[in-house]
């Protein structure tokens, strides 16, 4: 289970997030929907502790990130697929990560048959993949422990139509076995069509939040998107 209690987050004058609160349940795919600049990258930095609030508080099992002990046990994080070790091949990414969680080396070779990587690309420096195949890794890296509470933003861009069925596929999976999903998007058709729960934000405030179907009383996700957000986007700013 994730929470945000109140969160806000200033820099420098600049409000990142306003009064941010909501809750992720295990079992369930939320997806996490703003415009470019809305906070969504801020409100997971801020859950995985990369990022101090300026108030309120984020949690995961009830404890801030960083006080979990261990945490990559129980979450996987997947907030920046770039930031992956390009010098590094695929396989020795996920090798390192299961040394680290003291993960038997077979788990390496399941989880790249898991996220579609074949051997011959699994031999390649990362500094060569295709923005897909980093998403495929960084799913996979973040999927080593087979965590109950899973955080990733933007896991679609750059996958192609199968890489973003596979992940719809995936997460669905996941998510019926008992995950709780934090899945952050500016793609609606693709929350649309995974998430239980949608949390909508726009320049740092909530500014709808609930199940999908009946979200927007009637209206499309996407209209209702576009309505609630056509003066908080960047052209308004
Ligand atoms: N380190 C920082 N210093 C100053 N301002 C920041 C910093 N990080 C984010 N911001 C500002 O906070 C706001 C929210 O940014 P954030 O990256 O969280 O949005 P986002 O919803 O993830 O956007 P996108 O969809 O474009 O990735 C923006 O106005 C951004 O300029």
């Amino acid at each position: 289970m994730i929470e945000f209690s109140h969160v806000s987050k200033v820099y420098r004058g600049v409000r990142a997030l306003d009064d941010v609160s909501f809750t992720v349940e295990p079992g369930s795919v939320t997806g996490f929907l703003g415009p470019n600049g809305a906070g969504k990258s801020t409100a997971l930095r801020v859950l995985v502790g990369l990022s101090r609030p300026t108030s309120g508080s984020a949690t995961v099992y009830g404890l801030p990130y960083d006080t979990l002990g261990n945490p990559g046990t129980r979450v996987g994080v997947l907030l920046d697929a770039g930031a992956l070790h390009p010098g590094r091949s695929g396989r020795e990414v996920l090798a390192l990560g299961a040394t680290t969680l003291g993960l038997p080396g077979s788990r390496v070779g399941e989880v790249l048959d898991l996220v579609g990587l074949t051997g011959q690309e699994a031999r390649r420096p990362v500094g060569g993949y295709s923005l897909g195949m980093r998403q495929r890794l960084g799913i996979g890296h973040a999927l080593l422990r087979r965590p109950g509470t899973l955080v990733l933003d933007e896991p679609a861009n750059g996958l192609d139509p199968q890489g973003i069925r596979w992940l719809r596929e995936l997460l669905r999976h996941l998510a019926d076995s008992g995950c709780a999903v934090l899945l952050s998007s500016h793609l609606i058709h693709e929350v649309e069509q995974v998430a239980d729960h949608v949390v909508m934000i726009g320049r740092g405030r909530v500014l709808a939040q609930g199940p999908v179907a009946g979200l927007g009383g009637g209206r499309s996700l996407e209209e209702t998107f576009l309505a609630l957000t056509s003066d908080t986007d960047r052209s308004a700013a």
